[in-house]
């Protein structure tokens, strides 16, 4: 049955002492994410002082001019990126009609816990210093929701008939990028295409958003209409994404949406994308399956890559393994090779495939102030590979070509989908192919890790740009 609007959650039930109300609580989130993937969330708890921190706060960073903002680009990794930069989905007309500012995972005193800070998704921000009130506000606020966040994922384990600490140890350093956006007041001929963040999913977990008073969030129902999700004073938007969707082997829904605001009043909106453990195995959840219902996901495969996107399997550094048995992938004592290996032209990848076929995927990070560097990214986007991996890369630009280690070696063939026609924007991500080469028992290839600059998004191993540098490898299989 198709929805006509998105149901208004009361969470001031989770801390009842009635057990009732707490159970009335989970079968209405239960409802929502089966039937809408959204939901908002009013008494949601979070001090609304940080709100107005925050929003203050971006306010006066978008209003600075381009020039200046421009300073805080670290594409692919937190920061501005500026309007039209973006295009969530790729038939849309023109780039996101939005410009962003964002943060990752950072504490506001970073001495206070170290453990957190393992590379992967912190210690990348990049804070305006002509505004020093910036990042104590955004970090404030960005902690608040982070709380909120965490305690939906007991409701959600309840929902799906889990124990409820069941996410506890896959959400002990959950990715969460929280993105400030802006959405600019459109003025003189408005054309009625443009869009101010195209049709898309979200890739995580679920998203945690706060809207203005403004409007222009939509998503799409199962008749293919799009229904508002107008502002509702003190609430969230709350939506599911891939990884949750794909690991309730589509139990919960990630639900398309978009967002336009062609109005002649300027938008704000500021969503948390909640996260797993980078390391946790997404393969379809015991409760989502059933003789009815078989699991529409092997433990692991491209399509994790291609429909839940990093999070789950971000974490490694170079060697990544699969199992012919089970399928999984895995990477071998990954962050800490990385570490020990950085910034060089060292061989630091070793891909080992036990099927016929198979994808590398690299990503590159800005160097991380831990110096372990990091992956992600990738291609994610479920209506990108509506049917499995054969066609998502079809019609990809050739960019270049990856030198090899060996002059016998068939080449590789070096993909950008992240430039012109991509929805990727916030990674940027390459997929190295092999069209040329098979992947076998027989085949054991060392790849060599390069410094790259996203001035030049090819891999060149003659590079030494020291403030960048190629991460991960990933081999996936055809299981
Ligand atoms: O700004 C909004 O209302 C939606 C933003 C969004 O969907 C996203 O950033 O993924
Ligand atoms: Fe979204």
């Amino acid at each position: 049955m198709s929805f006509h609007a998105v149901p208004v959650i009361d969470f001031s039930r989770a801390s009842s002492t009635d057990p009732d109300e707490r159970l009335a609580l989970v079968k209405d989130i239960k409802d929502a994410c089966t039937n809408v993937g959204f939901f908002y969330a009013k008494n949601h708890g979070v001090d609304a002082a940080l709100l107005q921190n925050v929003t203050k706060a971006m306010k006066s960073f978008f209003a600075h001019p381009l020039e200046e903002k421009q300073k805080w680009i670290r594409e692919g990794v937190a920061g501005y990126t500026p309007i039209q930069k973006l295009r969530h989905d790729p038939n849309q007309y023109g780039g996101d009609m939005h410009e962003a500012f964002e943060i990752k995972w950072e504490l506001l005193d970073p001495l206070a816990d170290s453990s957190r800070d393992d590379g992967i998704m912190s210690a990348t921000n990049v804070w305006p210093d002509e505004l020093p009130e910036f990042r104590l506000a955004a970090l404030s606020y960005y902690h608040a929701v982070l709380d909120f966040g965490l305690s939906i994922f007991p409701l959600f384990a309840l929902a799906l008939g889990l124990p409820e600490n069941f996410f506890d140890d896959k959400t002990t350093k959950p990715a969460a990028p929280m993105r400030l956006l802006h959405y600019p007041a459109q003025t003189g001929i408005i054309d009625d295409r443009t869009v101010g963040i195209g049709a898309h999913t979200d890739w995580q977990c679920f998203t945690l958003l706060w809207q203005d008073d403004v409007g222009g969030l939509q998503v799409l129902n199962q008749d293919n209409k799009w229904i508002d999700a107008p502002p509702i004073q003190g609430t969230f938007v709350v939506n599911i994404g891939d990884q949750l969707s794909r690991w309730t082997n589509d139990t919960f829904k990630s639900t398309v949406h978009r967002a336009i605001n062609r109005t002649n009043v300027e938008r704000f909106s500021i969503p948390i994308f909640f996260g797993s453990d980078y390391d946790v195995d997404i393969a379809p959840i015991a409760t989502c399956v059933s003789e009815d219902r078989p699991a529409k996901y092997p433990s692991a495969s491209l399509e994790i890559y291609s429909q839940s996107s990093f999070s789950a399997f971000a974490q490694f550094g170079c060697k990544v393994v699969v199992d012919s048995n089970s399928g999984r992938l895995f990477a071998q004592d990954a962050a800490r090779a990385a570490r020990s290996s950085p910034m060089s032209n060292s061989l630091i990848g070793e891909l080992v495939s036990n099927s016929d076929l198979g994808f590398v995927f690299i990503t590159f990070r800005e160097h991380a102030r831990t110096s372990s560097f990091i992956i992600v990214g990738s291609y994610s986007q479920r209506q990108y590979a509506p049917s499995g991996f054969a066609h998502p890369f079809s019609g990809l630009k050739t960019l270049g070509r990856l030198p090899l280690l060996s002059p016998q070696s068939p080449p590789l063939i070096f993909a950008d989908f992240d430039g012109s026609s991509s929805n990727l924007g916030r990674n940027r991500s390459y997929a190295l192919f092999n069209t040329s080469i098979q992947l076998s028992p027989s085949l054991s290839r060392h790849l060599c890790c390069a410094p790259v600059s996203p001035l030049h998004p090819f891999i060149d191993l003659s590079m030494s740009n020291p403030h960048y540098c190629t991460t991960m490898m990933y081999c996936l299989t055809r299981t």
